[in-house]
């Protein structure tokens, strides 16, 4: 390797580069697309989302008792400015890449923050609206530290696990929200980790 080669290395790819992207087939319709390092400018979207979004934290009731959701959340509504223009750039890339398949643009952008290890999100799938009779997609931006998204069907077999890191980007598609369930399970040691997922009208 000669000392000109690394001038001549591509730029970093930037959202509009869908190039490094792989799709895992699951049973029933539904797949994964993973993108590694795919948003530009990760550390900076990261600092912007923890001082600017309102965090809130949610309670649940449990049995007998109300308890805290174990993360914070907020969402941005249709036509919401979002907190980092990268983000805006991310959500327009998305839709312009996934049009054909989906066939609308992505349209919201909730926020999760995993303040460290303890938080998480339980077996779920995101079915409230749409995604309970309909195909569609759900693309998750990660920032911060990683953490893993398993995903099992809910026929039951065997659980699948997507270590999503710093600036990764994951698509969740096809059948994957009503034939699947997914989750972000609690770990031992994990700082602080910020979801972004980018969802079309009516998907929840
Ligand atoms: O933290 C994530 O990336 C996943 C969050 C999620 O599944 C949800 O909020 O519906
Ligand atoms: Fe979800």
């Amino acid at each position: 390797m000669d000392f000109q080669g690394t001038l001549f290395e591509a730029p970093p790819s930037g959202v509009r580069s869908f190039a490094g992207l792989e799709r895992r087939a699951l049973s029933r319709g539904a797949w994964v697309d993973v993108q590694r390092t795919w948003l530009p400018g990760a550390d900076e979207v990261f600092a912007a989302l923890v001082a600017e979004v309102p965090w809130r934290a949610e309670r649940r009731q449990m049995y007998d008792r109300e308890v805290d959701v174990p993360r914070l959340l907020h969402t941005y509504g249709v036509g919401e400015p979002l907190p980092h223009p990268v983000l805006e750039e991310a959500r327009d890339a998305l839709s312009d890449h996934y049009l054909p398949e989906l066939g609308e643009p992505f349209v919201t952008a909730g926020c999760c923050y995993y303040r460290d290890g303890r938080d998480s999100v339980a077996w779920h799938g995101d079915t409230i609206g749409r995604g309970r009779s309909q195909d569609t997609l759900v693309a998750i931006v990660s920032v911060g530290d990683p953490r893993r998204l398993v995903l099992r069907p809910r026929t039951g077999g065997e659980s699948i696990a997507i270590e999503m890191g710093h600036g990764d980007l994951v698509v969740m598609g096809g059948s994957c929200q009503r034939t699947w369930e997914h989750a972000v399970p609690k770990v031992a040691h994990a700082g602080p980790r910020i979801s972004v997922q980018f969802r079309p009208l009516n998907v929840f």
